[in-house]
């Protein structure tokens, strides 16, 4: 099909668990009632996102978060991007993002593959690294509409990572996330539509609600931005389903009407990943 629905879930996210999980289950339900294939939450959705909760957080995959995420793309028949969740795994902690199919199999594990240490004086310091280690994979799975490349928040920064996944066929990258109240009003949207542009694709990033209360605030602001780089849907601060169709003809007219991809000086220089350094 050249259409498909996008929903990204921008929910409020709390300190109980089990209350995000019920509630991450029935957002994903509500988007399939309104005709969504692919869900995408949020990052860290499961958790406060900080480094003082990452470790009690932390589960193993599988574990209780991963199976509810795997039971609510079954339930809801979609392809679902699970946010993110504070992963354990042989005494390290990753922040990591587990994909779905609508069967209810796992179809990709992407860790952070570029951790949030970022120091604006007087604004925001925070050092992900005190706690968490980094992946070492390229991430990208298949759907029956098209490919998707994933990243999470501060991945977006890095647009050889984006180049990277539409070299290799992706168009739509998604990307879960959770700028912040300094980051947030200055790059969240830049970052989006520069990655659009730069590769022709759509974007999708999905937000924690805004929390005024919590020890790291998110900026919100869940979008999709299409090849051409506008912002096609938006939400503001607070808990919201946000939708887009996406239309593969379009994004195969905009790389017609502007063929960069045909245009690269390959003879004077070269994007390559390691070998090994993808996951499928
Ligand atoms: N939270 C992040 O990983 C990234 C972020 O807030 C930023 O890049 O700014």
């Amino acid at each position: 099909p050249a259409e498909f629905r996008l929903a990204v879930v921008q929910m409020k996210v709390t300190s109980v668990k089990a209350e995000n999980l019920s509630r991450a289950r029935s957002l994903v339900k509500e988007a399939a009632g309104q005709g969504a294939q692919l869900v995408v939450l949020p990052e860290c959705f499961n958790s406060p996102y900080g480094t003082s909760f990452f470790s009690s957080y932390a589960e193993k995959i599988p574990g209780e978060s991963t199976q509810t995420l795997s039971q609510a793309a079954k339930e809801s028949r979609v392809y679902l991007v699970g946010g993110s969740i504070p992963e354990e795994d042989e005494g390290r902690l990753y922040n990591t993002c587990v994909v779905f199919g609508p069967d209810g199999e796992l179809l990709l594990k992407h860790r952070k593959i570029h951790l949030f240490d970022i120091d604006v004086p007087g604004k925001i310091r925070f050092q992900e690294s005190e706690t968490l280690s980094p992946g070492n994979t390229l991430s990208m799975f298949q759907t029956p509409f098209c490919q998707v490349g994933v990243g999470i928040c501060y991945d977006i920064r890095f647009a050889e990572l984006a180049q990277l996944y539409s070299r290799k066929g992706a168009q739509l990258l998604v990307y879960p996330g959770a700028f912040n109240m300094t980051t947030g009003p200055a790059h969240w949207e830049l970052l989006q539509r520069a990655r659009a542009v730069d590769n022709q694709v759509y974007v999708a990033t999905a937000a924690p609600a805004r929390e005024e209360s919590a020890s790291y605030v998110s900026w919100g602001h869940s979008m999709v931005v299409n090849p051409w780089g506008e912002v096609v849907s938006k939400a503001g601060p607070e808990e919201a389903l946000v939708y887009a169709d996406l239309d593969l003809q379009y994004l195969a007219d905009v790389r017609r009407q502007i063929p960069i991809t045909a245009q690269r000086r390959d003879d004077l220089y070269a994007l390559t990943s390691a070998p090994g350094g993808w996951s499928s």
